[in-house]
């Protein structure tokens, strides 16, 4: 599902109204409608419905949704935000639609008809919000404003039509105040902001509806994001051949865990284990490797001079291994940039950089472009802004073109980490994570999707698809323990590997 920025949502309702030829009041009779029948099974026949309409073609979307409420025997009531003038276009046209219905309008013109405005929501029991959409400009004016504060203190649940009134589509920093839905209805294609911060707080629950955009006008402003999905993940997993064998599958080195960090190698290790690799080798401190040997007994290790403080404090025959993990739990000792820079040059398979094993790369970005094989950064947003000499803020603001950037600059994979993590290929390409919830948020689950990472990039025929395969896998696990268990805390690290292999069972059998 492709996922477009304001402007190329815009270019593709223009291309589907005047290359293709559909009438643009079509399109707005297929966004109301679809969100009408989307309504119908939540709404109750008792409820009333404020229906709140801005003077653009977001506000047409909801007099077409008053229209099917009213004819469907809810009780409905109207209200434009601005003079009955401003209402042009298709907008007047479904306007008038809805008037000839039988439907009556009422207005609020300015600050005086606040009263009124107000006294009529109290009646209500459910509003729709058709204020603002993709067309907004800057902060809303300042009587937008006043209505959109009105909704969020009424407490009544509101229903989005596109986008919560107020939210840029493009995401970035919102220091005003915006819609906070309790659900919206995102016409045909998902918009930046839902996966971008602070915008994506204010949508709640995302339903998409079908508005009947031909695929011709899609491709034709194709911004290349995509939603990845339950029925990506089924199309692309491989599966094995009855005369495969271990060396099909993989051969990987994970470099992880420290005196003081070994879990973080255990849950990388196990991770990449039960991701399926076909043979896995660590490299770990001596005093990390008896717990590590404890905890993952079908890994074997790759042991080297912990104590060396040169790039030698790696194991030798590094060009043996398909692809290397680095990071997870090594800590930010000079000798961790040695090591860096000697796989930076000298590994040729898939290289894996996370955690501690990105501390170093600000100073050495340049060897990235230099790499003939794959290289897949999966920074956190802390571990990104420190990448690109940012702040977290700017990252979670900005975080596509942030990402696109660098993945092209430097010719890498990136797994730019979070709620809805985000996979840049090195052309661009960017796919958004569809699972995940803040189970997640705890210490070490990081190191467990770099082990499911490393498994994946070596089984998969296209790294992209094993990436986004990775996360999605990781957060699938994730909300399956926390449906089971219906709680979002408490599920650490380590039981994420446990369930690995269930939760890809589910995955792989369940229909889409
Ligand atoms: N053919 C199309 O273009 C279709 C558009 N659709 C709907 O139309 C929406 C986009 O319509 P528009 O481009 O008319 O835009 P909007 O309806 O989102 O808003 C634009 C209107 O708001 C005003 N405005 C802009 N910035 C403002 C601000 N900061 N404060 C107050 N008012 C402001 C503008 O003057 C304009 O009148 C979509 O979100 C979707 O809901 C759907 O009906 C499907 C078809
Ligand atoms: N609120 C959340 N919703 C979904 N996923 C989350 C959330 N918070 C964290 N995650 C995921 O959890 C993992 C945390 O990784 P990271 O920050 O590297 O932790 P650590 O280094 O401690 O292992 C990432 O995959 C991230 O996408
Ligand atoms: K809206």
């Amino acid at each position: 599902m492709q996922i477009v920025s304001r402007e190329e949502m815009q270019a593709i309702d223009r291309h589907a109204i005047e290359s293709i030829g559909l009438g643009g009041h079509l399109l707005m009779e297929n966004a109301g409608r679809g969100i009408f029948e989307h309504l119908r099974s939540i709404l109750g026949q008792d409820e009333r419905i404020g229906v709140i309409i801005g003077k653009g073609n977001n506000g047409g979307d909801g007099f077409v949704i008053a229209r099917y409420l009213r004819d469907h025997g809810y009780s409905t009531d109207v209200w434009v935000i601005g003079e009955a003038a401003a209402i042009i276009g298709d907008s007047a046209y479904h306007k008038a639609a809805f008037e000839r219905s039988g439907g009556s309008v009422s207005y609020a013109t300015e600050e005086a008809a606040l009263n009124d405005f107000e006294k009529a929501m109290r009646q209500w029991d459910v509003m729709i919000d058709a204020l603002l959409g993709t067309g907004i400009k800057g902060a809303p004016r300042p009587f937008y404003l006043r209505i959109i504060q009105c909704m969020n203190k009424s407490q009544v649940p509101v229903y989005s039509v596109d986008m919560p009134s107020g939210v840029p589509a493009n995401g970035g920093s919102v220091s005003h105040d915006c819609v906070k839905a309790l659900r919206t209805y995102t016409l045909q294609c998902p918009k930046i902001a839902q996966f971008t911060f602070p915008s994506a707080s204010y949508y709640g629950e995302v339903a998409v509806v079908d508005i009947g955009l031909p695929q011709a006008s899609l491709k034709a402003h194709d911004g290349k994001r995509r939603l990845w999905l339950k029925d990506d993940f089924q199309k692309t997993y491989p599966r094995r051949s009855v005369f495969s064998h271990k060396g099909s599958h993989g051969k990987g080195l994970i470099v992880a865990g420290s005196e003081d960090m070994p879990g973080a190698a255990v849950l990388a290790t196990r991770a990449a284990l039960r991701a399926g690799i076909g043979l896995l080798s660590v490299s770990a401190p001596n005093s990390a490797k008896s717990i590590i040997a404890h905890h993952a007994v079908e890994a074997m290790y790759d042991p080297f001079d912990y104590r060396a403080q040169t790039a030698d404090a790696l194991p030798k025959q590094l060009s043996t291994y398909d692809g290397v993990a680095f990071g997870p739990g090594i800590g930010r000792a000079e000798r961790v940039e040695d090591q860096l820079i000697k796989l930076l040059n000298n590994t040729d398979g898939v290289l894996v950089l996370d955690a501690d094993g990105l501390f170093y790369l600000n100073q050495h970005l340049d060897k990235l472009s230099q790499r003939s094989s794959p290289t897949i950064l999966t920074p956190h947003p802390g571990e990104m802004a420190r990448l690109v000499g940012a702040t977290i803020k700017d990252v979670e603001n900005n975080r596509f073109e942030m990402a696109r950037t660098f993945s092209k600059t430097y010719g890498v994979y990136l797994i730019l980490k979070g709620p809805n993590t985000l996979v840049t290929a090195p052309d661009g390409q960017q796919w958004v994570n569809s699972t995940g919830n803040p189970a997640l948020a705890n210490g070490g689950t990081g190191d467990v999707l770099t082990g499911i990472v490393l498994a994946f990039a070596l089984q998969h025929k296209r790294i992209s698809a094993a990436l986004c395969n990775a996360v999605y896998l990781h957060g699938f696990i994730a909300d399956q323990l926390s449906q089971e268990l219906s709680v979002q805390s408490g599920i650490v690290a380590s039981d994420l590997t446990v369930a690995l292999p269930e939760a890809l069972g589910k995955l792989l059998s369940a229909t889409t």
